[in-house]
């Protein structure tokens, strides 16, 4: 579904190595956390699938297509294959929930008549259907990143990519996006879930790549080498190990 082959990325303005030779695969409905201390790349690695970035050296693959080709349109309607899920929610303000999810719908070119019904399946499985008429600063925290992941799972994409969704969250509300999470990738979706939490992991075992300064040092499935135990170093603890 992924493939990172020899990737490198440096960010021109400031020359920053953000990531070196990353060779990586995914394969469709795969659940992978990306670990990894503050600056070791996780972020840079979503956006380079999400097309943000494009590779200084090496390419991205998605389904089977060099994401460097990609031109107009096609960036766009790549774009649709992905849910995005931030640390923050990101929702406007002065639109209400179902208002904030019918512009995405809107934006999509979903035809009108189907907006009720998948905005209403959309919010179900988040668990907030009764919250369709509050505005964003209506809602808790955790309530509010539910509905940014209702809004990234409206149009069922192949492929969640989830950065840090879970770092403003109380332990409760981050099981609960876990969660739902969780419930998507069982309907098939292939997650990336870029996080610091070892509470995750636990919850949830899946296989776990480890990011240090640009570069995969560690992977590992469930049941492999053991254990997808992660030290305390890598999962952000501050600490080099
Ligand atoms: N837009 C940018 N321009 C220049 N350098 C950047 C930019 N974004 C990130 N970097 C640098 O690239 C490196 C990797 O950053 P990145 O955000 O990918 O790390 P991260 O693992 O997601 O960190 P965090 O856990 O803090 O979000 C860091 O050294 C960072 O300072």
């Amino acid at each position: 579904m992924i493939a990172f082959h020899r990737v490198s990325l440096e960010y021109p303005r400031t020359g920053t190595k953000a990531l070196y030779n990353v060779s990586l695969e995914v394969k469709k409905g795969e659940f992978v956390y990306i670990v990894g201390h503050s600056g070791a790349g996780k972020s840079t690695l979503l956006s380079l699938i999400l097309r943000r970035l494009l590779p200084t050296q090496g390419a991205v693959y998605f389904a089977g297509q060099n994401l460097k080709a990609l031109k107009g349109d096609g960036v766009a309607l790549h774009r649709r294959r992905i849910g995005m899920v931030f640390q923050d929610h990101r929702l406007l303000k002065d639109l209400t929930v179902e208002e904030n999810l019918a512009f995405v719908l809107q934006v999509q070119g979903v035809p009108r008549r189907e907006w009720e019904g998948r905005i209403y399946t959309a919010l179900r499985r988040v668990g907030l259907a009764h919250k369709k008429r509050a505005f964003p600063e209506e809602l808790s925290v955790g309530e509010a990143q539910r509905v940014a992941i209702a809004r990234a799972l409206l149009l069922d994409p192949p492929v969640i990519l989830a950065d840090e969704p879970t770092g403003n969250l109380d332990p409760e509300n981050a099981l609960s996006v876990l969660e739902i999470l969780k419930a998507a990738h069982a309907r098939g979706a292939t997650v990336l879930l870029a996080t610091h939490s070892r509470e995750l992991l636990e919850a949830y075992p899946a296989r776990v790549v480890v990011l240090k300064a640009g570069q995969v040092v560690r992977d590992e499935r469930p049941g492999e080498g053991g254990s997808i135990r992660v030290r305390e170093g890598p999962l952000g603890g501050g600490k080099e190990d």
